[in-house]
């Protein structure tokens, strides 16, 4: 798992943006190979959705050849409602790029059997190749598209009751109104996120710490479904240094290390993991046997007692 940190919101999502058209152009996308990519709705993902209509407009990116699936949708709310997830992408995303529109998925929260729309969808992605890159936000209680606590890490798509918290914290999307926010919805699996080559995380503000906390430095627990990530080959979590705020300062100096690391080797962050891992601009960096970035290691600092010195930096350790 990669963690990037960055100072404010918008510069989380500019990160996010920048790297999804480095990769979509990097895939060099064709009608017969198109590139696969999951996405959320929610407040946090609208920055990164802004930022690539204007690297759209600036002619930096199509995505005339990417195919989309989108991560959940409301059950019962019809599907023009202000508040649908299928509105909400057209009204933020879709309408102001050059996607094809029969290259859009999206859950069907009204179908006639929701089971059966669940079953199709999985088959469609399946169909399509699978998702190259994941794009998620999370809820404050770690809840990764709307696996709630308590989903099976080995969920698939399917029919999923909100949780109270859930309901109160989408209720600033109907007015404020508890009782107008659908109950159920339908929704990826965690396994279908899992599934997907990459996976990518927003999470900003202070609410989002204690999920981000959990999920990174916590164990691997259905009560936190973005913990699961730390399973996935290549993820990475992109968040704000309020999102930062539950987490310990050695973790975050970590994570940061990690990416000094990557630019100290002339290469950009935004450049995917695979990419970097396999390009060696100046012939030095060469693929760690584990695949993994790892300037240090976190482990070997874990319990130590006293100041100790990591390639020159001294890192304050004081337990008790
Ligand atoms: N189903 C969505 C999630 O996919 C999203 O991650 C979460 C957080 O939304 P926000 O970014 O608005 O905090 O909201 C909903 O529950």
């Amino acid at each position: 798992m990669r963690l990037i940190v960055r100072e404010r919101p918008e510069q989380a999502a500019q990160y996010i943006a920048a790297y999804i058209v480095k990769r979509i152009n990097a895939f060099g996308p064709t009608t017969d190979r198109p590139f696969v990519l999951g996405l959320p709705t929610g407040s946090s993902p609208l920055p990164i959705y802004q930022a690539l209509i204007a690297a759209y407009s600036r002619g930096e990116i199509s995505f005339q050849h990417v195919v989309t699936f989108n991560m959940d949708e409301y059950v019962g709310l019809p599907r023009d409602h202000p508040e649908s997830y299928h509105s909400f992408m057209y009204k933020n995303f879709f309408q102001h790029v050059d996607i094809d529109v029969k290259n859009v998925n999206l859950l069907d929260g009204n179908a006639a059997s929701l089971t059966d729309e669940c079953l199709a969808y999985e088959a469609k992605i399946k169909a399509a190749g699978g998702i190259e890159l994941f794009l998620g936000g999370v809820g404050s209680d770690g809840h990764i598209a709307f696996n709630e606590p308590g989903s099976s890490l080995a969920s698939r798509t399917r029919i999923k009751s909100l949780a109270h918290e859930t309901i109160i914290a989408n209720a600033r999307f109907f007015n404020g109104d508890i009782d107008a926010v659908p109950r159920m919805a339908l929704t990826v699996g965690v396994q279908t996120i899992m599934d997907a080559r990459e996976v990518v995380i927003i999470a900003t503000g202070t609410s989002k710490a204690p999920a981000i906390q959990q999920a990174v430095e916590g164990g691997i627990s259905h009560l936190c479904t973005l913990s699961a990530l730390q399973l996935h080959p290549s993820s990475m979590l992109v968040v704000d240094e309020d999102a930062t705020m539950e987490l310990k300062v050695k973790t975050v100096r970590y994570f940061t290390g990690v990416e000094r690391t990557i630019l100290s080797k002339g290469m950009s962050s935004e450049t995917p993991p695979s990419l970097t891992l396999a390009t060696s601009i100046d012939g030095t960096w060469r693929e760690p046997e584990d695949g993994e970035l790892t300037p240090d290691s976190m482990s070997s600092r874990i319990g130590q007692t006293k100041p100790l010195t990591v390639r020159s930096v001294t890192m304050p350790f004081s337990p008790v």
